[in-house]
């Protein structure tokens, strides 16, 4: 949804930052977070293409014909200025819109009238620009709902207590503790989550879309809202991410962090696609200059 936050608005396109080195892994909590997925398969290969889709509310075209791919264990970061699509582009991919036309197909496979949560458990997670978290729950609890969408024991299985479910249950505290351990809020499992600081609250965001053990992770303006120091580690968080072997789409405002972060650039204009390319190049384009100049003349 279009949010109103100016103060998001970056300053046209500043310097370029190098990204700095990624920082090392804690692997034992890797590899509980994400003990059954296969690592780095297929780097570069393409997983996700947005082919022609278009989404219109009445008479608004919100997103016109707009097509891209998004590579196997890439960052890719999606911008443009206010009101440009953004966000219906992961509404529509995530089923929250059903498109007026085109298809998003995740590994071949079409998204197209599947329910969400069905698009969740094919390997499509995503948090949103306004947290929506479990208030009354705790950090792990919140968590363990994610973990759960990967769960197979039946409802009658949990009843019975059966092995395989003590199993699970066991597991989901493991891997919930690993998972919150790997965004960096571990100490905080057993608050509730409406008690937690506003970064605590967006890590855990993070962490419950993880826990759904996505190919492809979207996070819309996950530094909303952050300063300066809480970028620089949000953005230390999204590279150890893609260097666990996760696929990440990125909607952020803060150029920035953008441009440090990610390995290629979509940029969206009043629905279509603008520009497509690596930050650097998305940087100099004179079109995407043009359409934040023009977005900071209306502010
Ligand atoms: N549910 C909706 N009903 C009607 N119009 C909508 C709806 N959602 C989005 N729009 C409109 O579609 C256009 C694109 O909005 P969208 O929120 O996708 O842009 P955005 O690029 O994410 O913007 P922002 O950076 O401000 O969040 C805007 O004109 C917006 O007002």
């Amino acid at each position: 949804m279009t949010d109103q936050n100016h103060d998001e608005i970056p300053e046209v396109i500043p310097d370029y930052v190098e990204p700095a080195a990624p920082p090392s892994l804690d692997s034992e909590a890797a590899e509980k977070a994400a003990a059954e997925r296969d690592i780095a398969v297929g780097v570069g290969q393409t997983l996700v293409e947005i082919d022609n889709l278009s989404v219109t509310f009445g008479g608004l075209t919100a997103l016109d014909s707009v097509s891209f791919d998004i590579k196997r264990g890439e960052i890719l970061g999606l911008i443009g200025p206010n009101g440009a699509g953004k966000t219906t582009c992961f509404n529509a991919m995530t089923g929250v819109y059903k498109p007026s036309g085109g298809d998003v197909r995740l590994e071949g496979v079409s998204l197209l009238r599947k329910k969400q949560h069905t698009i969740t458990r094919m390997g499509l997670a995503r948090t949103f620009q306004n947290i929506r978290l479990w208030g009354e729950m705790t950090a792990l609890e919140n968590v363990a709902v994610g973990l759960d969408t990967r769960h197979r024991t039946s409802l009658f299985g949990a009843m019975l207590g059966i092995p395989r479910h003590r199993r699970e249950e066991k597991s989901t505290i493991e891997r919930g503790m690993a998972l919150l351990e790997f965004v960096g809020i571990a100490e905080a499992a057993m608050t509730k989550a409406s008690a937690l600081p506003y970064g605590h609250q967006r890590r855990l965001e993070i962490a419950r879309a993880l826990a759904t053990d996505p190919k492809l992770l979207c996070l819309d303006e996950p530094a909303a809202g952050f300063n300066p120091a809480e970028k620089e580690d949000l953005m230390e968080l999204i590279r150890t991410i893609r260097d666990d072997g996760y696929t990440v789409l990125l909607i952020e405002h803060d150029m920035k962090l953008v441009m440090g972060v990610t390995d290629r650039i979509v940029v969206l204009e009043f629905g279509k696609l603008l520009a497509e390319g690596p930050p650097k190049e998305i940087r100099e384009n004179p079109a995407v200059i043009s359409a934040y100049l023009g977005e900071e003349a209306q502010v």
